[in-house]
């Protein structure tokens, strides 16, 4: 049996930094590299920051819609980049933002089930069509050791209309959703005190570096944090240790302030090595 996911997150990050890098090959970063906006380009460009990268960063986050737009070809190429990431030791979020309900939610989550041709080890999802939706996905995840980072305050500039939008009792949208995934958290599934270690729960939500305050209560969650909006959307280091503090499990994610350093390997891995440099400082 696979360990559950926040364990096995937290050991990555004690082996590697808990630094995320996102794989967004889109159009512009495709011209950028000097490659083609077609499958051979997109393959050229994956397989470079896979082989860059999955060796030493602790999570590769490949956003899906950037291989969608490829067809069934551009898929392929995911799939092989997930087996060669987590080949190498690196543990695969797949960024696709899933949202649905019943059995096409469980559908989208049997990627992270044993056997699936592009298992990963774990999954961003949306809450819009509420708490219970999400619930057969987080059932694949416990029963095959996967995770989940549920939307809960986006780094976008309009994020807030709808998750300061308040409930009947007062609490924010954005702090429903963390409360709800805290209850996921239980005593079986990690449960620890919201830091890295072996009980660090295996779901999580993102909330944005980007953020002029922390304004969601994380205290009840006890999973990982994803942190994304880091360079290119102005979040900093500092930002980070603002918001969150140095104790709790915060996976800070950078896309296009790593990929930019490309097509040169060595380039890609000096940027990553700046930003865990930073986070580390
Ligand atoms: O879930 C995410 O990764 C995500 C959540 C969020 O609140 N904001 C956000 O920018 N992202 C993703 O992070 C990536 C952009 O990262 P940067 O290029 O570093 O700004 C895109 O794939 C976004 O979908």
């Amino acid at each position: 049996m696979t360990d559950p996911f926040g364990a096995r997150l937290a050991a990555a990050v004690a082996g590697r930094g808990p630094l995320c890098v996102g794989i967004d090959p889109h159009r512009e970063l495709l011209g950028a590299w000097g490659l083609a906006d077609d499958v051979e380009g997109l393959r050229r460009f994956t397989d470079a920051v896979v082989g860059a990268l999955a060796g030493t960063v602790a999570v590769l986050k490949p956003q899906s819609a950037f291989y969608e737009r490829h067809g069934a070809r551009g898929l392929l190429v995911l799939e092989d980049a997930v087996a060669a990431a987590r080949a190498a030791g690196a543990l695969v979020l797949l960024d696709a933002k899933r949202g649905d309900i019943g059995s096409t939610m469980a559908g989208y989550a049997d990627v992270l089930a044993d056997g699936h041709p592009m298992q990963v080890d774990a999954l961003t999802v949306s809450p819009y069509l509420g708490p219970g939706s999400l619930e057969p996905a987080v059932r694949t995840a416990r029963a095959h050791g996967g995770g989940l980072f549920v939307l809960a305050r986006t780094s976008n500039p309009d994020a807030g209309t709808f998750q300061h939008a308040r409930l009947d009792d007062g609490r924010t949208v954005a702090q429903a959703v963390v409360d709800t995934v805290g209850t996921w958290n239980g005593d079986d599934d990690g449960g620890g005190d919201g830091g890295w270690g072996p009980r660090t729960g295996s779901f999580g939500v993102v909330v944005g570096a980007t953020l002029a305050e922390l304004d969601v209560d994380l205290a009840g969650l006890r999973g990982p944090v994803l942190a994304p909006g880091l360079g290119a959307q102005g979040g900093t280091p500092g930002d980070l240790r603002r918001l969150f503090g140095a104790d709790r499990a915060v996976v800070p994610t950078v896309s296009r302030d790593v990929l930019g350093a490309g097509p040169d390997p060595a380039g890609l891995r000096a940027a990553a090595e700046r930003w865990a440099a930073e986070l580390a400082g």
